[in-house]
């Protein structure tokens, strides 16, 4: 394998134990050179903990960490990563391009101070004191300052969490900069549709475990296909799980939901039995493929995958999708 070849990470039957809690219960994964790759997950699947073991900063409880084919500690002590943890206070009273030069010069290949703040978004704040920015800005200078060193992987652990929809945009903006020059980069995220929009590649973390890995596409075929809604008044659901495609129905206040592989095949059947009465196709969106996978296992509810009432409730605007959470 050559240097190129070699995964910038791998974790093989990675679990981390905090006493009786477990945390992370046999992870494996492996990111490749230039991917942006999203940890999905619930509070508390974790993320946290997998990016803390990924740093090095948590010694696994079993299993094996390998970056660039190396120790984590080897590969963050040689400023071939960056990162960008939930909790980082500012230091004050130094402008933006202070701070940036300063983080920058502890590195033996930083990037040049001017490419990074034009990476960030930064260039026309850069005589900014760097307590005083809005809080998007001050996410883009942490950025900034995890980008300094001039790493091939930057990890971000819930960059956007406290950030507004607008603020958001600037910052994967900024993402996506970084990740098109060739780089690597992990970040973790509640948003549905943050880790659809600007990674190639999702992990879905739950209660330890990875559930799924794939790019939002793949993810969202898992479930099944689309959900077909109709009003059935006082006429009968029976025959409705024979029709082509459907793979589950559901009845709730008179109203039938059926999830079908093959949405076309279902209404035309439908509309043969005359059964059209406000009748709804809603396309399979990664927030379904998303309560699917991790409301699974331990849980009860939901856990055949079955179409939910809740799953057709208005949410078709773009602003709203943006919006879902997990
Ligand atoms: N230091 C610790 N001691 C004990 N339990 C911990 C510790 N850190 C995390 N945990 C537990 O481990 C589990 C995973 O936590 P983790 O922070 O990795 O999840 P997460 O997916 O990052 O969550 P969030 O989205 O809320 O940040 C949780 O049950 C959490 O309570």
């Amino acid at each position: 394998m050559t240097a190129a070849d070699t995964p910038v990470v791998e974790f093989a039957g990675v679990a981390k134990h905090y006493g009786a809690v477990r945390a992370v219960k046999g992870i494996d994964l492996t990111i490749r050179r230039g991917e942006s790759i999203a940890l999905l997950g619930r509070n508390g699947a974790g993320k946290s903990t997998s990016i803390g073991i990924l740093l090095g900063l948590l010694p696994p409880s079993e299993g094996r960490v390998r970056l660039f084919g190396g120790a984590p500690e080897a590969a963050v002590r040689s400023g071939r990563i960056g990162a960008m943890l939930q909790e980082g206070a500012l230091i004050t009273r130094v402008t933006v391009r202070e701070l940036v030069a300063f983080v920058a010069g502890t590195y033996p290949r930083p990037l040049p101070v001017a490419e990074t703040l034009e990476l960030a978004g930064l260039t026309h704040l850069a005589e900014r004191r760097a307590d005083r920015l809005s809080g998007g800005q001050a996410q883009r200078l942490r950025f900034a300052l995890a980008m300094a060193g001039g790493p091939e992987l930057v990890v971000l652990d819930e960059p956007t969490a406290a950030l507004d929809v607008s603020a958001r945009r600037e910052f994967w903006a900024a993402m996506r900069g970084y990740a098109a020059r060739g780089n690597t980069v992990l970040f973790s995220t509640h948003y549905l549709e943050e880790a659809d929009e600007n990674a190639d590649r999702i992990v879905v973390i739950d209660k330890g475990r990875k559930v799924a890995d794939g790019t939002g596409e793949e993810i969202k075929r898992t479930v099944g296909g689309n959900v077909v809604a109709f009003d059935l008044g006082d006429r009968s659901s029976e025959g409705l799980e024979q029709l082509p495609g459907v793979t589950s129905v559901e009845i709730r206040r008179s109203r039938a939901y059926l999830r079908s592989a093959d949405s076309d095949a279902t209404v035309l059947a439908l509309a043969e039995r005359g059964d059209v009465r406000n009748l709804e196709v809603r396309v399979s969106r990664l927030e379904d493929a998303f309560v699917a996978l991790t409301t699974g296992a331990d849980d009860t509810d939901g856990a055949d995958g079955a179409v939910s009432a809740d799953d057709m409730d208005g949410r078709d605007g773009h602003e709203d999708r943006e919006e879902a959470m997990v």
